[in-house]
C-alpha cells in the first residue's frame, strides 16, 4: 500500500505544531519535508532508497533470546481442541519432533527446551501434509509452530538456494500484515535455517526495491513478504512459483478481512502458483472471527485441521489486565500517573492515529519521559530505528498506532496502555498480548471513555471474564446500558469458541463491518 496520500496531512501537523522532532533523538522533522521519498509502491513520488543495515552474523546476536517465564508450563493445562478427519497424534517433546541435526542444534541454541501447545499439535499436523487453521493465544509460539516442520521437510529433502537463477522459485511463501512483523518472522526463519543450505529472504515495503531483488536473486527457499511488495516483485517476474508447497498466512485473520483480502486472492491466483490442492496452506492467529473462518475455507482444503488452543479470540491470561474510567481530557495526565508507577520498563502506549501517536510521543518527550513512536507516516528507517531504540531500552515508551499490535515479539515489554481503544475487540487482544509473552506475566491498562468506547463495554466485558479478569461494576453498567438486558450475558462468550464448521449459526460480527486496523494507519 503506498503511503503518499498522507504526506499532506502530516506536514500540516508538523508545520503547525512546530514539532522539530526529539523522538529518541531521532526522526521528526526530516522525514516529512516535501519531494522526500514517501511512496513505496515504486511508481509514485521519488524512489524509495533505504537500504537496510546489514545483518550481524554473530550466533550470539542469531540466537538472542528472551527466557520463557513463571507461567510456561501452564500452558499444558489448556483445552486443546483439533478438529477435522483423522488428526496426527500430538507430540510431547522435541526430540518425537524428529528434526534433522542442523535444525534441533539451532532450536536448542534458541533456548527452547520443549514445545508450547501450538507447537506439540501444529508440528505433526504440518509434517503429516495436512492444512492448517491455527488458533493460539497471543505469544505461545506460532511461528516455530510452522517454520520448524517446514524447514524439517526442505532439509531432509536437501532443498538448496541456487544464486545462479534470474528467476528464483522459492519452496515456501510467508505472509504478514506488517512491515516489522514480517521481518521479524524473516529472522526466526534466518535463525533456524542457521548454517543449512536453505535460504530465507524477506521483501516489504519502505525499503529499496532494487536492493531487495538482489537479495532475492541471491537464492530464495522460503519468501517472507508483506502483500503489496510481494506481488510487486512477483509482478516483475523475479518470482516463479510453480515449486511453492507451502503458503503460510501469519495473523491469517487480517490477512483475509477486507483491507488484505484481494491481495491474497490476488497471490493464489497468480500464474505458477499451484492450486490448493497442490499446495499446504497454513494459517495462524490469535483471533478468528467466524466469517473471516469461512472465507478461509476457499484457500485451504476441504479437510484441513482446526487446531483451537484454548478458548479461540481468548486474551492471554498472563496479562493482568486494568480498564480505568476516563474522559477524554482527562487521558493525558492519565497517562503520566501511569508511567510514573512503571518507571523505565518497557510500555507500549496504544492510540487511534497517527497524528495522536505524533503528538502523545511529543508530549512525553517534553514531560521528559524517553519516548520514540511507530506509525505508517514515518519512514521506515525511522520505524525501524524506534522499534530498535525500544528494543535496546534507550527509550522504554513506545507510542504506537495499531501498526504495532500484532505479532510483535519485544523482550521485557511489561506493561501496554491503550490509550485510545481500538473499535474491534480482537485488536485489543492482540494489541495487550505484547506483554505477557512466552509465560511471562505483564499488565495491560485500558483507558475507558463511556462516551467514546461505549460500542466496546461489552466485548471487553467478556474479554476480561474470559481471562478471568476483574471486570468493574461500572463497566459492567455500562455495557448493561449499551445493549440492555437481552443477549448480555458477561460470562459467555464473544469470541468464535471454536471451529466454524461446527456452528450453523453466525455468532461474530461481520469482518467487513470490523473494519481493518481498527485505525487510521496503513498497515504495509
Ligand atoms: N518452545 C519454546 N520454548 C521457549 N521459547 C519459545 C518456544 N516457542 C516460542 N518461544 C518464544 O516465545 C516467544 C513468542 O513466540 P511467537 O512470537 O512465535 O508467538 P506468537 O504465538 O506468534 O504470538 P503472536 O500471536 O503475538 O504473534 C518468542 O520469543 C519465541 O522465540
Amino acid at each position: 500500500m503506498c503511503e503518499c496520500s498522507t504526506v499532506g496531512r502530516s506536514l500540516k501537523f508538523f508545520n503547525r505544531s512546530g514539532f522539530v522532532g526529539g523522538l529518541g533523538g531521532r526522526g521528526g522533522r526530516g522525514g516529512f519535508r516535501p519531494g522526500k521519498s514517501r511512496g513505496s509502491c515504486g511508481s509514485c513520488g521519488p524512489k524509495v532508497t533505504y537500504v537496510p543495515p546489514a545483518l550481524s552474523e554473530d550466533e550470539s546476536s542469531i540466537f538472542a533470546h528472551y527466557e520463557s517465564g513463571i507461567n510456561f508450563d501452564k500452558y499444558d493445562d489448556i483445552l486443546v481442541d483439533v478438529s477435522g478427519h483423522d488428526p496426527p497424534k500430538a507430540i510431547m517433546t522435541f526430540e518425537e519432533a524428529a528434526l534433522c541435526e542442523s535444525l534441533n542444534r539451532n532450536v536448542s541454541k534458541s533456548g527452547y527446551k520443549k514445545p508450547t501447545p501450538v507447537q506439540k499439535h501444529g508440528i505433526p499436523i504440518i509434517s503429516a501434509g495436512r492444512d492448517l487453521m491455527a488458533c493460539a493465544q497471543t505469544g505461545s509460539g506460532k511461528t516455530a509452530a510452522f517454520l520448524l516442520p517446514i524447514l524439517q521437510r526442505l532439509m531432509a529433502d536437501g532443498v538448496a538456494a541456487s544464486q545462479f537463477s534470474e528467476v528464483q522459485e522459492p519452496e515456501v511463501i510467508v505472509v504478514a500484515p506488517t512491515r516489522e512483523l514480517i521481518n521479524q518472522i524473516y529472522m526466526e526463519a534466518r535463525k533456524f535455517a542457521h548454517g543449512t543450505c536453505v535460504r530465507p529472504v524477506v521483501v516489504y515495503g519502505g525499503i529499496s526495491t532494487g536492493y531487495t531483488i538482489r537479495e532475492v536473486l541471491k537464492g530464495c527457499n522460503v519468501l517472507c513478504g508483506t502483500p503489496g511488495r510481494l506481488l510487486d516483485i512477483i509482478g516483475r517476474g523475479k518470482i516463479g512459483l510453480s515449486k511453492v508447497r507451502y503458503l503460510v498466512l501469519d495473523e491469517a485473520d487480517r490477512m483475509l478481512d477486507m483491507g488484505f483480502e484481494p491481495d491474497m486472492r490476488k497471490l493464489v491466483s497468480s500464474p505458477g502458483m499451484p492450486p490448493k490442492e497442490d499446495r499446504q496452506t497454513l494459517m495462524f492467529s490469535a483471533t478468528y472471527p467466524e466469517d473471516i473462518q469461512r472465507l478461509a475455507a476457499d484457500f485451504l482444503k476441504t479437510d484441513y485441521l482446526f487446531l483451537a488452543v484454548g478458548v479461540v479470540g481468548g486474551a492471554c491470561s498472563d496479562v493482568e489486565q486494568v480498564v480505568v474510567q476516563v474522559t477524554k481530557f482527562s487521558k493525558r495526565d492519565q497517562l503520566l500517573e501511569v508511567l510514573k508507577t512503571t518507571g523505565t520498563e518497557r510500555t507500549m502506549v496504544f492510540v487511534e492515529t497517527k497524528r495522536q501517536a505524533d503528538f502523545i510521543a511529543t508530549f512525553l518527550c517534553q514531560e521528559k519521559v524517553p519516548t520514540t513512536s511507530i506509525h505508517g507516516d514515518r519512514e521506515q528507517r525511522e520505524r525501524e530505528q524506534a522499534l530498535g531504540d525500544f528494543r535496546s531500552g534507550k527509550c522504554p515508551v513506545l507510542v504506537a498506532t495499531s501498526v504495532a499490535a500484532r505479532g510483535l515479539d519485544i523482550k521485557d515489554v511489561q506493561h501496554v496502555v491503550n490509550f485510545d481503544l481500538p473499535n474491534n475487540i480482537d485488536e485489543y487482544v492482540h494489541r495487550i498480548g505484547r506483554t505477557g509473552r512466552c509465560g511471562n506475566t505483564g499488565k495491560a491498562v485500558c483507558f475507558f471513555d463511556p462516551e467514546a468506547d461505549g460500542n466496546l463495554a461489552r466485548s471487553l466485558v467478556k474479554v476480561l471474564s474470559g481471562a478471568q479478569q476483574e471486570v468493574p461494576k461500572w463497566l459492567e453498567e455500562v455495557a448493561f446500558n449499551a445493549h440492555g438486558t437481552i443477549g448480555f450475558n458477561p460470562g459467555g462468550r464473544v469470541f468464535a469458541s471454536t471451529d466454524s464448521r461446527k456452528n450453523d449459526r453466525t455468532t461474530s460480527q461481520p469482518a467487513a463491518a470490523l473494519g481493518v486496523a481498527g485505525d487510521d494507519d496503513e498497515w504495509e
